[in-house]
């Protein structure tokens, strides 16, 4: 059962709206951010670690964003490039804003941490007449995510980028992508996810980041289906509530839920794995596989990024995603 359609006929298969950072990742593995020395870098950031992965997945990739106007901003405009995905509505910062970092730290495979420098960004400085209603309009599925809400006027910017997927048909999903570091409150935060997630055709999350939006409302036992209902009176059809290396589950419209098996992995680092299972999870929606399907597609390319140094370079293409099915197929593959 086909539970999102996706308009045919566009110029792009997927748009992503928000933050282009960069990773700075630890070298010296298992041992704390005090102890590392060297680092490193790649680009970084939930939306273009997403984008990244879409557009090896073999699918059309445009980005919406803005980046500094320094070597670092540079850098992630050509890495893009180089993936091959369309940078036209990717505006430079004029005001010396600087760009996202985000040094982690991998004290063991999973014990991480993210030490984020985030003053002065240049990807909140996205304005809402820089998001392209042309590009948008001609994208089968435009992703958000929730860091970009975080401040004016980036926030009003993935509002409008709401706005025109809405009236050209555009299918939306939104990772809630929460990162405590840039928002004020956890009353703002909910608010602002709350009025976002209301226009989303698909919701995914972890149960931790639901639970921050829900803290206006009653879910004691924070039940996943009472937090995906929700979402069902709105515009949601699926709604993924994630649970780590213990899997996710999909609720959908219909009243049904989707589980998945999840695969091994030689696990070096946990973080990554949400973006590459995104990645892979919207892919199969895409391709009109079952959910089941694409979740395990989803966990299958999480299983590589966390296996791997970096969350961007990691991302796998197709032939990676269905190599490791088979291997751990064969048994060739186990946990660490
Ligand atoms: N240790 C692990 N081993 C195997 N798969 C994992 C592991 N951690 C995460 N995954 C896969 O990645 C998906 C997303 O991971 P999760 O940790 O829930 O997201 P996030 O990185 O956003 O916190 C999971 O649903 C699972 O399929
Ligand atoms: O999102 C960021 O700014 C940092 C990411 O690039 C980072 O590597 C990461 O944390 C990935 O997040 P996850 O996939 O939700 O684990």
């Amino acid at each position: 059962m086909q539970h999102v359609t996706f308009p045919t006929s566009r110029t792009f298969d997927f748009a992503a709206i928000g933050r282009l950072c960069i990773d700075l990742n630890a070298n010296e593995i298992n041992r704390p951010m005090e102890e590392t020395m060297t680092f490193t870098k790649y680009v970084g950031g939930s939306p273009a670690n997403i984008a990244i992965g879409m557009s090896r997945l073999g699918q059309k990739t445009a980005f919406i964003g803005k980046i500094a106007n320094d070597q670092m901003g540079r850098f992630i405009a050509s890495y893009l490039q180089r993936e091959g995905i369309d940078t036209s509505s990717v505006t430079v910062d004029d005001t010396g804003a600087v760009t996202g970092l985000a040094f982690t730290e991998i004290k063991s495979p999973s014990e991480c941490s993210i030490l984020m420098y985030r003053d002065n960004v240049a990807d909140l400085l996205l304005k809402p007449e820089e998001v392209s209603e042309e590009l948008i309009s001609q994208a089968k599925l435009l992703l958000i995510s929730g860091t970009a809400l975080a401040q004016s006027p980036s926030r009003e910017a993935v509002f409008q980028a709401l706005e025109y997927a809405k009236k050209h048909g555009t299918v939306i999903a939104f990772d809630l992508d929460y990162r405590p570091y840039t928002w004020k409150s956890a009353e703002e935060t909910a608010v602002y996810y709350n009025l976002a997630a209301e226009k989303c055709d698909i919701l995914i999350g972890t149960r931790e980041e639901f639970d921050q939006m829900e803290m206006f409302e009653s879910n004691p036992e924070h039940d996943d289906r009472v937090t995906a209902t929700k979402w069902f009176s709105y515009s949601a059809k699926i709604a993924i509530i994630k649970h780590g290396k213990e899997g996710s589950i999909a609720y959908t419209k219909d009243g049904s839920e989707h589980r998945a098996k999840s695969y091994p992995a030689k696990v070096i680092k946990t973080f990554g794995a949400g973006d590459s299972y995104a990645a892979g999870f919207l892919y199969g929606v895409m391709q009109g596989w079952t959910l089941e399907k694409s979740m395990e597609y989803g966990s299958a390319a999480a299983c590589i990024v966390i296996s791997s140094h970096s969350c961007s370079d990691a991302m796998p293409t197709t032939e990676q995603v269905e190599d490791y099915i088979k291997r751990c197929e064969r048994g060739e593959i186990t946990a660490s």
